[in-house]
This record gives structure tokens, sequence and C-alpha cells, in this order.
């Protein structure tokens, strides 16, 4: 493993990954990929999620074209070295912040959405600059195998390289030097990451989990609120982790929210769930019981049937759960929704402070007061107001969690950031020694003076300096006269000066 790593490392510093035209070739690269090999990648993840092609298409692969697409449009922008503002002493220099590439990047991928989960950090990653390690999730093998074949016949093969193996893999890797990692995952496994990194200071964006609350106010339009919840809630079988994991209302709601949400499953999957080409399944065997285990003890509402041979759990809405049982200590990560009764908005409020800060949050009204109010009083990693996981969909959110739910986040431009370092700049000139005295031992107060005059705006605001120092213009422009070659410079100093105390007197 070394080895492979040391090997990216060489390629990073080989310095082919950092011009322009390079990146964005490499991008052009991975778009032909997708395109040319949609149907195994889509095959892929149907294999490993029971997931139809529409499904696959629509869930990941137009979010990583997406992204793509985005970085390729902005790119040439975003590399530009930005010029920021100045102070007096800094006036005639050049000052500027240039993003640069961290280095090698490790990318840590999740199985539930195994495609976008490890593509779209990867797009970011190659948009700064770096060269990157992928290790995508053991769970979902097949998209895990595809990328090992696929990304090395489209990409530089030693910038960008695929490991595949389970945690014995990862351990090994998490013991070598990156100058990034991206984590998608549990957080416990967030916790051992960010372990790891800390011996190399190495800088993380941990992706993590979390029980997302879904707040439905009274005033509600139930049908569509149902309508919205029954799709991002039993999306990819609830192994979304954005879906809503619960949802608090007013305990005369749930019998109707029950009922809507059941007419909505019907609409959507039919009489047959188990037959529907939209309905995915259980990753593996241990978390169709991990999850069998959360209903026990509930009073289930609607759903609850489950074929252990197929690792089918039907959607399924659990009512009047007790806050204190094990499916509300636990993310869900499955098609199970508990209903937990609140008296009103103030205890919802309560209801979310209480416990870890969530990946997101939902809150359904009419009443925009009462969303911007939960979103004041509360804390998640993203909100979506009246819907649910859409907040994930828009590249120019950063997504990513909050305490508990991680840190840091990416897409789009956020990823661009992520994976850059915004390296500061200050060039001056060998020229103008002489205003550099004031810095230059030994002090005194006159140069303390001096310096509070250049560099605080209470201390230059006052007309008893703007009256000096046109003095000092006059002089300077005498002066400049006689000696023009010579100071011609030194008066253009003074002259922005006087001009900039005269704008900043005047705000
Ligand atoms: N914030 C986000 O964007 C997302 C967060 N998640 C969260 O991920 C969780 C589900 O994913 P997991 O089952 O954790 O995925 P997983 O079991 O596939 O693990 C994720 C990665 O961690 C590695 N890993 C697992 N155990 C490890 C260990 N002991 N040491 C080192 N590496 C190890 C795996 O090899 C894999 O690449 C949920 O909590 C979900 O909320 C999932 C998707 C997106
Ligand atoms: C248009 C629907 C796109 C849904 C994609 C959802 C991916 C969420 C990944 C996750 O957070 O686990």
């Amino acid at each position: 493993m070394e080895r492979e790593v040391q090997r990216v490392r060489q390629a990073f510093r080989s310095g082919r990954s950092r011009p322009l035209r390079f990146r964005l070739q490499q991008l052009e690269a991975l778009r032909r990929m997708v395109q040319e090999r949609e149907k195994d990648i889509l095959a892929a993840i149907g294999a490993d999620l029971c997931k139809s092609e529409f499904n696959a298409y629509s869930q990941e692969v137009i979010t990583v074209l997406g992204e793509i697409d985005l970085m390729l449009e902005n790119l040439p922008e975003w590399i530009t070295a930005k010029p920021v503002k100045k102070n007096l002493l800094t006036m005639l220099d050049e000052a500027y912040i240039q993003p640069e590439p961290l280095g090698v990047v490790l990318i840590i991928g999740a199985w539930n959405y195994p495609f976008v989960l490890t593509i779209q950090p990867l797009v970011g990653a190659i948009a700064a600059g770096n060269a990157v390690i992928i290790k995508p999730s053991e769970l979902s093998e097949n998209t895990a195998k595809i990328l090992a074949k696929l990304l090395p016949q489209y990409l530089d093969q030693d910038l960008y390289v695929v490991v595949n193996g389970g945690v014995e893999e990862t351990t090994e890797l998490l013991k070598q030097r990156f100058d990034h990692i991206l984590y998608t995952g549990n957080t416990a496994v967030g916790k051992i990451v960010m372990e790891a990194a800390a011996k190399h200071l190495t800088p993380v964006t941990l992706e993590l989990g979390g029980k997302s609350p879904c707040y439905i106010d009274k005033d509600c339009d139930l049908d569509i609120v149902c309508r919205r919840i029954t799709w991002g809630k039993y999306m990819n079988c609830g192994q979304t982790c954005i879906a809503p994991d619960y949802i608090l209302c007013e305990a005369s709601l749930q019998n109707q929210i029950v009922q809507k949400i059941k007419e909505t499953v019907k609409e959507f999957y039919g009489e047959n769930i188990k037959e529907s080409p939209d309905y995915e399944r259980i990753i593996n065997l241990r978390h169709f019981k991990r999850i069998l285990g959360l209903l026990e003890g509930q009073k289930i509402a609607f759903g609850g049937e489950t074929d252990e041979a197929m690792r089918y759990i039907a959607p399924t809405i659990l009512t009047d759960v007790d806050p204190e049982t094990k499916v509300m200590q636990e993310e869900i990560f499955g098609p199970v929704l508990p209903i937990v009764p609140v008296k009103s908005v103030d205890e919802a409020i309560n209801f979310i402070n209480e416990r870890e800060k969530p990946l997101a949050l939902y809150i359904f009204s009419h009443n925009n007061k009462l969303i911007k109010r939960m979103i004041d009083e509360t804390s998640s990693g993203g909100v979506t107001g009246n819907d649910v996981i859409m907040h994930f969909t828009l590249n120019s959110l950063p997504f990513g969690g909050v305490g508990s739910s991680g840190m840091g986040a990416y897409h789009g431009k956020h990823s661009f950031d992520t994976f850059s370092h915004q390296r500061p700049c200050l060039l001056k000139s060998l020229k103008r020694e002489g205003a550099n005295k004031l810095r230059y031992p030994p002090n005194s107060q006159s140069k303390v003076d001096w310096g509070k005059f250049f560099l605080l705006k209470q201390f230059n605001k006052g007309k008893l300096g703007l009256l000096l120092l046109t003095f000092l213009g006059i002089v300077a422009a005498v002066l400049v006269k006689k000696y023009q070659a010579v100071l011609r410079r030194k008066a253009l100093l003074i002259f922005l000066v006087v001009h900039r105390l005269r704008w900043s007197s005047k705000q």
C-alpha cells in the first residue's frame, strides 16, 4: 500500500495534474467514461442495490454528469488568482489569493449510492488539481469492481488510482500520509478516519449520518406533504443518508399521515411492492436483521412485511413511537418511518436540540415564519423546507454535516474549495525601502504612531492627519517637479495616501 501511495505522490510531484488544460482533459475523459460505459455502470449499481436503470441514472449518474459540466464551465474562472483589498502599506504591491491543489487526496466511498458518493468527490479533487486514491465501499462490490476496471481506461493511471478491499485494506491505507481525506460513511468509522488522519495532521471532510427529523405543521396540505415524504423516505429502500428518519407532528395528524402515505405507496409502487422495479432491497443480511430489530415492540400502522431471502422490507410506518425506544436511538437507514407525537413547534425544536445535530432537517408548513424560526433555533447539516432530499441536488449549496453528522462540505464550487488550499500571495518590490524603516528596529513611539496611522482606520480618519498629508502632498509635488525622475513614485504614493484618507473620512 505504501508503494502505491508513493507512486501516486510521485505522479503528483511531476506537476502534470496542475495545468488547467490537463484538468479539463481528465474531466472530459471522465464524462466520456460515464457516457460510453453507462450500461455497465447502471448494471453494477443495479446488481448491488437491486435498482432499476432509470433509478440508477436519475439518482446517481445524472448528478455526476451535472457536476462535471459545472466544473468544465467554471474551472477557468475558479483557478484564476483573485486580487484582494490592500491597505496603505501595501497599496503599490500585488496581493491576491491563488487556489492550489492540496496533493494526494484519499476518497473513501459508501455503498448506498456507490457511484455518485465516490465519483462526485473525485470530480472536485481532479478539478482542484490533485492526485487521488479512490477507495469504493466493499459492500457495493459490483460498483467497486467496475470503477477499478473503467477509471484506468480513461484517466491518468498514475494520478488516479482505485484501491479495492475491505476493512483491512482501508486500515492499511489510513496509515499512509495523505493531504486530504474525504470519507463518507457511518460516524463510528468517521472517528477512526479522523484519528488516523490526525497522526499526519491531514485535514478531513467527514460525510456522516444521523437521524434527520421531519416536522409537519398542522396547517399543511397533507396530500402533497405525504407524497414528498414517501418519495424521499422509501427511495433506495430508505438507505439514504439524508432520508427523513422520523416525523415529528401533533398526535392528531398521525392517522391522516399514515393513510396518505399508504395511498401514495400504492400509487408509486403498485399493489405488489415486491414486483415494483422502483423499490430496492437492503444491501446485506446484517443490515436487514439490524432493521428488523428496530421494529421490535413497535406499533406498526402500515407495512412491516419482510422477506429475508430477498432482503425485502416493505415501506413501514410506526405510530406513537416512544423516543426512548431503539428505533429512535440510531439512524434507521431502511424503509421504516416512526412518527413521534409532539404538542407544539416548541416541543419539536427542543426535541431536535436535545439530540445530536442531524445531517438534514425537513420542515413542512405554509407558514414561512415558522420555517425560518425552526431554522434559526436548531442546527443541522442542511435544510429543505416543504420537501425532502432536494438540497442535495442543488450544487451551489455546500453538502455536508455538522457536529456528529460530519464536518466540511462538497458539491460544485464547494468541492473545488475543499480540495484546494487558498494560498495568500503578497508580491512586493525591492524598491521603496524607506517605508519599511517603520517596522525595523529600533522601535519607538513615533514608529508605533505611524504604524497606527497606516494600519488602523480610527487613527487616519482625523482632519489633522488629512491636513498634514495634504501638506506633505504639496511638498512632494514641489520636490517631484525638481527631482521628477527620482521622486515620481514617492509622490504618487503620498497622493494615493491622501486620496485614500479622503475616501475613508467620508465613510
Ligand atoms: N453524509 C453523507 O453524504 C452520507 C453518509 N452516509 C452514512 O453512511 C452510513 C452508511 O454507510 P456505511 O455502512 O458506514 O458504509 P460502509 O460500510 O460502506 O463504510 C464506508 C467506508 O468505510 C470503510 N470502513 C468500514 N469499516 C471500517 C473500519 N473499521 N476501518 C476503516 N474503514 C472502514 C469501508 O471500507 C467503506 O469504504 C450511514 O450512517 C449514512 O448515513 C451514507 C451516504 C452519504
Ligand atoms: C433527484 C434525486 C436524487 C437523489 C440523490 C440522493 C443521493 C443522496 C446520497 C445520500 O445522501 O445518501
